[in-house]
C-alpha cells in the first residue's frame, strides 16, 4: 500500500469512513445529558442540576475521581431494563455513524446493584440493544463485565456470582473505577476465578496509576488488553515487554485531555507508542462525558499532530481488528474491508 500517495486533507473523510472496532467503551459513559434527563422525569429520580446545560457545565474534570462522582449520578438514572436498552441502542447508532463495525461494551453491574436494581435488568437491557445492533446496523458487540476497584475483592466475587446466571452474555470482565490506590493485585484471586470459567481479562492501568500497575496487572491478573496504559512510557522496559508480547493498550486521547493526564492532545503520548512498536488502538472511554465518540478522537488526534498520517491512520484501525476478541477469520475479513478503502482513496 503507497500511503503517501493520499493527501493530507483527505485524512478526515478517510478516518471517518475507514472502518475500525472499539474497544473501550463504559456503556453509561454513553448517557447523553438529555437522556438522562428524560429517564430521571420518567423513573421519578431527582437531579441535583437544574436543566441539561447546568449539567453539561458541571462536566469540568480536574482528575479521574472528579469524572467518576459526577459518572456515578448520572448513572442513577437507569432503573428499568428498557433504560440500559434505550442507552446501549443510542450508542450503537451513534457507532454505526462512524463506521464502527465492531465494539467491545464495558460495563458497570455494581454501580446498579447497589441500588437495587437486579443484575437481569441491566444485562437483557444491554443485551437486547446488541442483538438489534447486529440485525439492523450490522455491528458485531460483545460485553465486558467490570469490578469497581474502589470496592473490595469480596464484591467482585459476589457481582460474578449474580452474573453467571447470564455467563453467555458476556465474554469478559475488566477493573475500573478509581486506580490510585486500588492496584490490580488486589484483584488477584477473582481475575484468576474468571479465567478458569474462560472469561476474557482485562484492566485499566496506567491510566492515573504507576507502571508498576500495569506489570502487576500482566503478572497477578494475567490480562490480555491493557486498557489506557498510557503512563507506560516512564517504564522503557515495560515497553519493550509491551511490544514484544504485542499487548494491546486501548488508549483513549479526548479522556486523557479531559481528565488531565495530558495538558492537551499536541502533548499525548499516542505516536511515541506507536513508534515503539505497541498495538495501540483509539476509542472514546465516556463519549457523552468526554467531548466525542470515537471519530471525534482520531480526527482531533489526528489534527493535534502532525505525524500522525495516513500509515498511521490504517494501522490504528488494523490494530483495533488484531485486538478484538474475535475469531480469526473474522479479523482478516475487516482487514479485507479497511485495505479496500484505503486503496478507494488512492494508497
Ligand atoms: O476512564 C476510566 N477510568 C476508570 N474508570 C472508569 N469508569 C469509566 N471510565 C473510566
Ligand atoms: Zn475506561
Amino acid at each position: 500500500m503507497n500511503f503517501d500517495a493520499i493527501p493530507r486533507q483527505q485524512l478526515p473523510a478517510l478516518l471517518r469512513t475507514m472502518p475500525k472496532a472499539e474497544l473501550h467503551l463504559h456503556i453509561e459513559g454513553s448517557l447523553e445529558p438529555e437522556l438522562i434527563f428524560r429517564l430521571a422525569a420518567r423513573n421519578g429520580v431527582a437531579l441535583p442540576y437544574a436543566s441539561v446545560e447546568a449539567l453539561r457545565a458541571a462536566y469540568a474534570f480536574t482528575d479521574l475521581q472528579s469524572f467518576l462522582d459526577i459518572y456515578y449520578a448520572g448513572a442513577s438514572v437507569l432503573i428499568e431494563e428498557t433504560d440500559f436498552f434505550e442507552m446501549t441502542w443510542a450508542y450503537f447508532q451513534r457507532a454505526a455513524a462512524d463506521n464502527v463495525v465492531h465494539a467491545e461494551i464495558f460495563f458497570d453491574p455494581q454501580t446498579h446493584t447497589a441500588r437495587g436494581v437486579p443484575m437481569e435488568k441491566v444485562i437483557l437491557g444491554l443485551h437486547h440493544a446488541a442483538e438489534r445492533a447486529h440485525q439492523e446496523l450490522r455491528i458485531s458487540s460483545r460485553l465486558i463485565l467490570c469490578f469497581l476497584r474502589h470496592l473490595s475483592e469480596d464484591e467482585a466475587f459476589a457481582t460474578l456470582e449474580g452474573a453467571l446466571p447470564y455467563r453467555r452474555h458476556f465474554i469478559g470482565v475488566g477493573l475500573d473505577s478509581s486506580e490510585r490506590g486500588h492496584p490490580p493485585e488486589k484483584f488477584s484471586r477473582v481475575f484468576a476465578r474468571c479465567r478458569e470459567l474462560g472469561l476474557e481479562v482485562v484492566a485499566h492501568a496506567g491510566e492515573e496509576g504507576p507502571p508498576a500497575y500495569i506489570r502487576t496487572a500482566l503478572d497477578d491478573l494475567q490480562v490480555r488488553r491493557i486498557d489506557h496504559g498510557v503512563r507506560c512510557t516512564e517504564d522503557p522496559t515495560l515497553v519493550e515487554r509491551l511490544a514484544r508480547e504485542r499487548v494491546p493498550l486501548t488508549v483513549c486521547p479526548l479522556s486523557n485531555v479531559k481528565l488531565c493526564v495530558f495538558p492537551n492532545l499536541a502533548h499525548h503520548n499516542l505516536p511515541a507508542l506507536l513508534d515503539a512498536g505497541l498495538c495501540v488502538t483509539v476509542n472514546s472511554d465516556d463519549p457523552a462525558y468526554f467531548g466525542g465518540y470515537v471519530n471525534q478522537n482520531y480526527l482531533e488526534l489526528f489534527a493535534a499532530q502532525p505525524g500522525l498520517g495516513a500509515r498511521e491512520a490504517w494501522q490504528l484501525a488494523a490494530n483495533s481488528f488484531e485486538a478484538s476478541f474475535v475469531a480469526d477469520a473474522t479479523k482478516a475479513a475487516w482487514r479485507l474491508q479497511l485495505d479496500a478503502v484505503f486503496r478507494a482513496a488512492g494508497a
